[in-house]
């Protein structure tokens, strides 16, 4: 077994390799990875880059190239639901890509031939983090994460972006990590806390709130990877 854990900026994986505490890095393909044993399990760990294209390139690598056999990404994400606060923990139960648009041929948002609107999580991890959140005392939100290739700060887009898919949180890679890992059929789990409200001030938010909470994530998903 061994198990990728991915964020798409440093400071979403900044707290993971400290957790980690020591590990080799190698380069590979535009990218740095870092290969640890953690508590007995091997990991790779890095940090993607923004956006749905870095995204599916760490994604791919990792598993094609490294051999993870699970995959769990930890970062930050813009609320759309209301009862989504800064530092909250939102579990991704499916995603979908917002900007993904033919809808110019009749296909629904998100489609394309041979494709799916949405892509579904492992229920595995999900009821395992159900566990991990009791253990440590702490609230955690199921729900659909919508990806796009933009930094949301506009409140007409986010509840656009809300009503179309049903979604409850947004940012910029999940939707094609989970692309990779369904085809690749390698079982993930991606676990976001919040850091803004995807409107008109959410760069200042995601300013103030991208260390706290990327830490939350990151406790978060360290403490899964005891479980798996
Ligand atoms: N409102 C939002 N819209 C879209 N995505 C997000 C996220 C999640 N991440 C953070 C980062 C924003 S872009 C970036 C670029 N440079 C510096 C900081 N962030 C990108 O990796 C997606 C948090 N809030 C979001």
């Amino acid at each position: 077994m061994k198990i990728a854990i991915m964020g798409a900026m440093p400071e979403e994986v900044a707290p993971i390799l400290e957790k980690v505490g020591s590990y080799k890095t190698v380069e590979y393909a535009g990218n740095r990875y870092y290969e640890a044993t953690y508590r007995g399990v091997e990991l790779v760990i890095a940090y993607s880059k923004i956006g749905k294209v870095f995204s599916t390139l760490t994604a791919t690598t990792m598993i094609e190239h490294f051999g993870a056999t699970k995959l769990l990404f930890s970062g930050v994400a813009g609320a759309i639901s209301p009862s989504l606060k800064v530092g909250d923990l939102i579990v991704a139960t499916k995603l979908s890509q917002h900007d993904l648009d033919i809808t110019a041929f009749g296909h629904p948002f998100g489609y394309v031939p041979e494709g799916s609107v949405f892509v579904e999580t492992d229920k595995e991890m999900i009821e395992m983090s159900k566990e991990v959140a009791a253990s440590m005392g702490k609230s955690v939100q199921e729900g659909i994460i919508a990806t796009g290739d933009q930094f949301v700060a506009n409140e007409e887009r986010k509840n656009w972006i809300g009503s179309t898919f049903g979604a409850d949180a947004l940012e910029m890679e999940g939707g094609s990590v989970a692309v990779v890992c369904s085809a690749l059929n390698v079982p993930f789990f991606i676990l976001r806390a919040i850091s803004d409200a995807a409107d008109m001030d959410a760069s200042f938010s995601f300013d103030e709130f991208l260390e706290t909470s990327a830490k939350e994530s990151a406790e978060f998903v360290m403490n899964m990877v005891d479980k798996i």
